[in-house]
């Protein structure tokens, strides 16, 4: 009998074409998503070597961090350095014979959120792109996880990665979540309980009833932010609701094969008695509304609470760079959360610019107005998105309450388009990340979940979501 195995060893195992001595195993991959940050000097590499893109089917490529998000895209990009990575692959896509969509193609939009829309993003499959954030894609129970360019290269060239094999990491997350606390809040819990580090050399596996009760849209955003708990890849086991998303999308296995992949994807869950490293778990009916208040996205706090006094940090190299948040932050420790006001709002991104978020942003809005002091924007993920809010009429809602409604892209996640905070702005972010800058120069971000950011909106300062009337 063969030891019981966790969801990554069985994917791992499936995949290994080749194990050195030292453990160094070379990987297939499945399923390689690529955008114009960093993919460049990948097909450069390709070039100059003559060499082709071993299997371009398996390839999707999309422009995203670049692009414009005003109205008028279809002027092009002013900024030089943008303009040219977004022709770069462009041109890239079309020489090696890779399906691409450009900007002005609907179904473009953030890489993390067109490959699963267009079900290019599978259980069981190995998936990699350039970009860190492609542990989104193990909400459907796929080993999916981020390279850097030179690997970008490789597995272009030959559909394979050379790897080592992380540990296993389990997240449980049990007991039902209380109304206005959302996925968001999970994995931002997750993050402040085990630390930017708490998952280094490891893949988690999320479990338990919370995370079975979210849906596709709510493990997307969980397993997004895996990466900023510091482990390899997140991912959660498929069932019903995961082959119930990928059903009819356009590269979904169809008829026959169809049913042959639902078989295999249902053998992808833990085995009883499965050997993790380490276990983590969190209660679900305990946990608040959460904004970040530093420069790291383990700096969470509940929105009922107040920013915390670095001083009491017994470690003196973690006192001094909380300080620096705090500094960087513009905050004094003893503030209360609700009594922070903010300048700006930036509803979307990889974390939480889909469907179902534009919705619970939608909820908090409909029939109220944007504070005067606040210039708030959405950000649809991608072109389908927009067209399905659109056809929902939310798009009506927030423009009537002041929002700015925007063409889908990476935008103010970072600060790589023309979307980007001023110096000392405040800003109540979706996104996944607050480090300095990250949002502009001297921009200041505070992580939440789209309801969160939409009642800052109209508010002008952060609002506990639970007494949103
Ligand atoms: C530009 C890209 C390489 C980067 C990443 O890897 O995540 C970006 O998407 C980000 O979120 O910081
Ligand atoms: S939306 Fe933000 S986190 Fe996601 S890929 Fe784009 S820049 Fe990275």
């Amino acid at each position: 009998m063969t030891a019981p195995r966790t969801i990554y060893d069985k994917i791992w195992d499936d995949h290994m074409v080749d194990q050195q001595g030292d453990g160094t195993c070379l990987l297939y991959i499945d399923r390689h998503l690529v955008h114009e940050v960093t993919s460049p000097q990948a097909f450069e590499g390709l070039r100059t070597t003559h060499r082709k893109v071993r299997a371009p089917q398996k390839t999707l490529a999309v422009v995203d961090h670049n692009v414009p998000t005003s109205p008028d895209r279809a002027q092009g990009i002013k900024n030089e350095e943008s303009r040219i990575q977004v022709e770069a692959l462009a041109t890239n896509a079309a020489e090696f014979n890779v399906e691409y969509f450009n900007e002005n193609d609907k179904r473009q939009g953030i890489v993390h959120i067109v490959g699963p829309e267009q079900g290019f993003t599978l259980p069981g499959t190995t998936i990699v792109c350039g970009d860190s954030h492609t542990s989104t894609h193990g909400a459907f129970g796929a080993l999916a996880h981020g390279i850097g360019t030179s690997e970008v290269e490789h597995v272009l060239a030959t559909q394979t990665l050379i790897q080592k094999k992380a540990k296993n990491m389990l997240v449980e997350v049990n007991g039902e979540l209380p109304d206005g606390v959302t996925a968001k809040d999970i994995i931002l819990a997750i993050i402040g309980e085990i630390g930017t580090a708490g998952g280094t050399g490891h893949v988690i596996e999320f479990a338990g009833d919370a995370i079975r009760a979210l849906s596709m849209e709510g493990r997307m955003t969980v397993c997004n932010m895996t990466i900023e708990g510091g482990a390899r890849a997140g991912l959660i086991a498929p069932d019903e609701k995961t082959y119930e998303y990928i059903k009819g999308r356009p590269r979904a296995p169809k008829g026959k094969a169809w049913d042959m992949a639902v078989e295999y994807w249902k053998s992808l869950v833990s085995d009883e008695g499965a050997h993790y490293d380490k276990i983590v778990r969190l209660d679900a009916a305990s946990l608040p509304p959460i904004v970040s208040w530093g420069s790291s996205p383990e700096d969470v706090i509940a929105v009922t609470g107040e920013v915390p006094d670095p001083d009491l940090i017994p470690d003196e190299a973690k006192r001094t760079s909380k300080w620096r948040a705090l500094d960087y932050m513009g905050l004094k420790p003893g503030t209360k959360i609700t009594d922070i006001t903010i300048d700006r709002v930036f509803i979307g991104s990889c974390t939480n610019g889909r469907i179902e978020d534009l919705r619970a942003a939608a909820a908090v809005v409909e029939g109220k107005t944007v504070n005067p002091n606040v210039d708030a924007m959405i950000v649809p993920g991608s072109g389908l998105v927009k067209d399905q809010a659109e056809a929902e009429g939310l798009d009506v809602i927030f423009k009537a309450a002041g929002f700015d409604w925007r063409e889908p892209g990476c935008s103010m996640c970072l600060a790589m388009n023309d979307d980007r905070l001023k110096p000392y702005e405040r800003c109540a972010s979706t996104s996944n990340r607050n480090f300095e800058g990250r949002q502009g120069f001297k921009g200041r971000t505070h992580l939440v979940s789209p309801a969160m950011a939409a009642a800052a909106a109209i508010a002008g300062h952060f609002v506990d979501i639970r007494d949103w009337k």
